[in-house]
């Protein structure tokens, strides 16, 4: 990884949709090789952070600093139907100017979808479809990735591949940032701030274990 290692500061952070102040001073910091999470109810502002931090939204005050290169995965998949998951692999290669599509091929092995290598996007299931976008975000081997509900439609087994993935970008010194609108499986990040009112607060949700869900540590709804 040249250069220096990747962060993501966020520091006061405003926006308002005309006279609705949905970010009220947001600042977090995120040091190279942290897995966080955000969680927040429906409307809280996730979104709108994100798109800030991923350069898509002109905050109206404070600032955030990516330092490394950036790989977003969004909430809806920016796919175009017509288009194999192959063709998007050599599409994006080309945009990101990367040599070749091997990072794009690891992905594929590790979230299990190789076999629909020259499907369209438009045939291709919900799930299969957060596979292909989760791997454009990050087939460029980002230092900081900003993923929006990043595990929407996937299946357990899945689900679990994808903290796998997670995990091993935290290793490599990745700053890794997973947004959702449920506190679920807290125990895997580093650490878990909630965005409510306006701004961010680091938050420990209280554990309630619920056998009904396999091996999960924690399952709290961000609401509570
Ligand atoms: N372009 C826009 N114009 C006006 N209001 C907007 C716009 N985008 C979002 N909002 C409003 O800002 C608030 C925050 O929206 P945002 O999508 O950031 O929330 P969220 O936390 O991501 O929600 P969810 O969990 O439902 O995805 C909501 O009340 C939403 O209606």
């Amino acid at each position: 990884m040249p250069g220096p290692p990747p962060a993501l500061h966020v520091r006061d952070v405003h926006k308002s949709y005309r006279a609705r102040h949905v970010l009220r001073g947001v600042s977090l910091a995120l040091e190279p090789g942290t897995l966080a999470g955000v969680v927040g109810e429906n409307g809280a502002g996730k979104t709108t952070l994100l798109r800030i931090l991923s350069g898509q939204l002109a905050a109206d005050r404070g600032e955030a600093v990516v330092r490394g290169t950036l790989g977003h995965c969004p909430q809806e998949a920016v796919l175009n139907d017509f288009l194999t998951v192959a063709q998007h692999l050599r599409y994006f290669r080309v945009a990101y100017g990367l040599r070749d599509t091997h990072r794009a091929e690891e992905l594929l092995e590790e979230l299990r979808f190789g076999e629909y290598r020259h499907t369209r996007a438009g045939e291709l299931s919900g799930g299969t479809r957060q596979k292909l976008n989760l791997t454009l975000a990050l087939m460029h081997d980002p230092g900081v990735l900003l993923l929006d509900e990043p595990y929407q439609g996937f299946d357990w087994e899945t689900y679990l591949r994808f903290w796998q993935v997670a995990g091993r970008l935290r290793e490599r010194g990745r700053c890794v940032l997973v947004v959702s609108h449920l506190a679920w499986d807290t125990g895997r990040l580093d650490v878990l701030y909630r965005l409510r009112e306006g701004a961010v607060e680091p938050w420990r949700p209280a554990p309630v274990p619920d056998p009904s869900y396999g091996d999960p540590s924690v399952a709290v709804g961000a609401s509570r």
